[in-house]
């Protein structure tokens, strides 16, 4: 799809008012001190190094110019005179030698510029990511299931790297570049400040070309993120390992890849468009740069030949001329990259200052053990952009060590329950108290280490099967008995027992030498890792539907044994599974219509007997 970058509606368009530029430009140069906070975070010792580069840097152009100058004077002044050339070569040799040490210093800047710049660049990558990947970790829950998040996310990662860098490179250059047009404007304006005025002057039409360029291809890059996203996400998708089976199965490599790269297009055409004519408008308006120098070399010629001025000054004020006109140029560039830079860190500053919004509460222990139990009072939900309520009107006591089955069809609310009592999100209305103090009051940290949660789409990290059980509480690491307790609790010791490396083995086929499990022995490394932590309040959201119907008939026989003492909350579509609890919840759609043991739902004859006839029916 081909497009007008500049006219596509809802696209990269300018800002309106003058006001908002001017909004704009501040909130871009804004970041230049907080960019270099960065950098200083980064590496102490390469940021002097650049800065002094170009405080050396920026006086080393008018140095060389003016020994040039005194060179040539010198050479005139021997060959006018006919002094011998020796005699002559002995005068102007102190010269040569400052020329040298110019050009060597010159050299070593150099140096010093490009080892700063590559200590630099890694590491404020990595200052960068790291200071992502924490804000990352801080926020809610619910800013992961908000595609707007990760479009702020995919903005922040994409460009801020070596955007922040080039910032700090071209605000150093900058330096460098109005140190040496400092020095430079002091000769010109004292030979004329009407040739200083046409050189710079005609150098501003091509950068106003560069700033306005610079707007729209930043517009452009955000107003896209959605497509990068996707085109991310189909990249992800095939190559990662966990859908090469199905994608060659089903024969969707060709048609996925297709769509990846009709993705591509999109944003390439609409920036190869930007950038063409970004490049044709700055030669054009680069022309006019030229053709003034040429009125000024012009200008001196004549002077020159006139005899008001000698050849040295004229190679002088020629230098000076072209590189000056080159700096000022060069210092507009720098601006506009800066203004650039500047917009794309905004992103990064932007998604930095995002708050999380659960707040915790202030130090207020949670209770070991359990004394009057949990309650769901009046509790209602909804997603923040649902409109529908997820439950609604929640009430619900449960006894210190009572086990809880949740029943329900799919898309009930049984999973966005557990989701409240973990607070990875807070109720709409109503409170969930543990020993009559609502949740919100107990430190986040503290309620969250007293749960331990197996989700149904638990995670199987790519690391040993010591670290995976482990990770259950991570501080217990290194308790070798508890991670072998622990995995055998949840059925794990058997798995590990076949493993190469026993404990040290790596799970999962990312790494060499890793060993893949089958689904249900994922399930039991999960299982073991909720028995590792002492929790107050176990929840299992469908633990053992990955489980073959003998091992998760030892499991619920040892049911009441792994959860002694502890409230358990069960998530199970398998009846044999539920009848286990001590209390069955039905949920439908969000509201809690029947409650009771087994026997006493049977005899009630309402939803759960008929879901369980039903049920046993396919078993017969
Ligand atoms: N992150 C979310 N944002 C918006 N709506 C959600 C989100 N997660 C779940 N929902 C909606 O909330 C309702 C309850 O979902 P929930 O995951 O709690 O169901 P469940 O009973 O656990 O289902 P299942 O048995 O399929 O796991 C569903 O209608 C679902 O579409």
């Amino acid at each position: 799809m081909r497009m007008n970058p500049d006219a596509a509606p809802g696209g990269p368009e300018e800002p309106k008012s003058f006001g908002e530029r001017w909004r704009e430009a501040r909130a871009a140069f804004r970041n230049v001190p907080r960019a270099f906070q960065l950098v200083w975070q980064a590496h102490r010792g390469a940021t002097l190094g650049m800065a002094l580069v170009a405080l050396i840097g920026g006086l080393l152009p008018i140095s060389q110019a003016w020994v040039a100058k005194l060179i040539v004077d010198a050479v005139v002044a021997a060959v006018v005179d006919g002094i011998a050339a020796v005699v002559a070569l002995r005068a102007v040799f102190p010269l040569l030698l400052v020329e040298f040490v110019l050009l060597t210093t010159g050299a070593v800047l150099n140096q010093v510029r490009t080892l700063s710049e590559h200590i630099l660049h890694s590491r404020l990558g990595h200052t960068i990511n790291t200071a992502i990947i924490r804000k990352s970790l801080a926020l809610d829950l619910h800013y992961f299931e908000d595609a707007q998040f990760y479009d702020k996310l995919q903005n922040a990662r994409r460009e801020s790297n070596w955007r922040a860098m080039s910032m700090i490179r071209t605000s150093f250059n900058l330096l460098e570049n109005v140190i040496t047009l400092s020095s430079f404007a002091i000769g010109l304006l004292a030979f004329s400040p009407l040739i200083a005025l046409l050189l710079f002057g005609a150098t501003i039409p091509s950068f106003v070309v560069q700033t306005r360029y610079s707007r729209l291809t930043f517009r452009l890059l955000t107003w896209r993120a959605p497509e990068f996203r996707r085109m991310n996400y189909f990249e992800h998708l095939l190559t990662v390992d966990s859908s090469a089976k199905e994608i060659k199965l089903f024969g969707l490599g060709e048609p996925l890849l297709q769509r990846y790269r009709d993705q591509f297009w999109q944003i390439a055409h609409a920036d190869e468009a930007l950038a063409k004519r970004r490049s044709v408008l700055s030669t054009l308006w680069g022309l006019l740069a030229t053709l003034s120098y040429y009125a000024a070399y012009a200008w001196i010629v004549f002077l020159t030949v006139a005899g008001s001025i000698t050849i040295g000054a004229m190679t002088f004020y020629l230098t000076l001329f072209r590189q000056s006109q080159g700096t000022f140029q060069g210092l507009f560039t720098n601006i506009g990259q800066l203004y650039e830079s500047g917009l794309f860190l905004e992103n990064l500053f932007g998604f930095l200052a995002l708050t999380p919004q659960m707040m915790t509460g202030q130090g207020r222990a949670v209770p070991h053990p359990v004394v009057q139990g949990l309650e769901f009072r009046n509790v209602s939900f909804r997603y923040p952009d649902r409109e529908e309520w997820a439950l609604r009107e929640v009430n619900l006591v449960v006894r210190p060590g009572e086990k809880i089955a949740l029943v329900g069809a799919n898309g009930a609310g049984k999973t966005t329950l557990i989701k409240l009592l973990t607070r990875l999100y807070d109720p709409t209305e109503g409170q969930i108290l543990l020993d009559g103090v609502d949740l919100r009051e107990y430190e986040l940290e503290a309620l969250r280490q007293a749960i331990g949660v197996i989700f149904q789409d638990f995670v199987r990290y790519q690391v040993s099967a010591r670290e995976n059980i482990g990770f259950g509480q991570i501080e217990q690491l290194g308790d070798e008995p508890r991670i072998v307790s622990a995995a055998a609790r949840g059925g794990a010791d058997e798995v590990i027992a076949g493993l190469p490396q026993g404990y040290d083995t790596i799970l999962g086929r990312w790494f060499e030498k890793g060993a893949e499990l089958s689904g249900g022995q994922w399930q039991k490394i999960a299982l073991g890792r909720a028995f590792m932590r002492d929790s107050e309040i176990l929840v299992l959201d469908e633990p053992t539907a990955a489980l073959d119907a003998e091992r998760e008939y030892e499991i619920f026989q040892r049911f009441r044994e792994l959860t002694a003492g502890r409230i358990a909350f069960l998530i199970s579509h398998r009846f044999s599974t539920v009848r286990m609890a001590d209390r069955i919840v039905v949920i439908e759609q969000g509201q809690l219509s029947e409650s009771g043991t087994h026997a006493e739902l049977l005899a009630l004859g309402g939803t759960y007997a008929r879901l369980f006839h039903m049920q046993a029916e396919g078993y017969r």
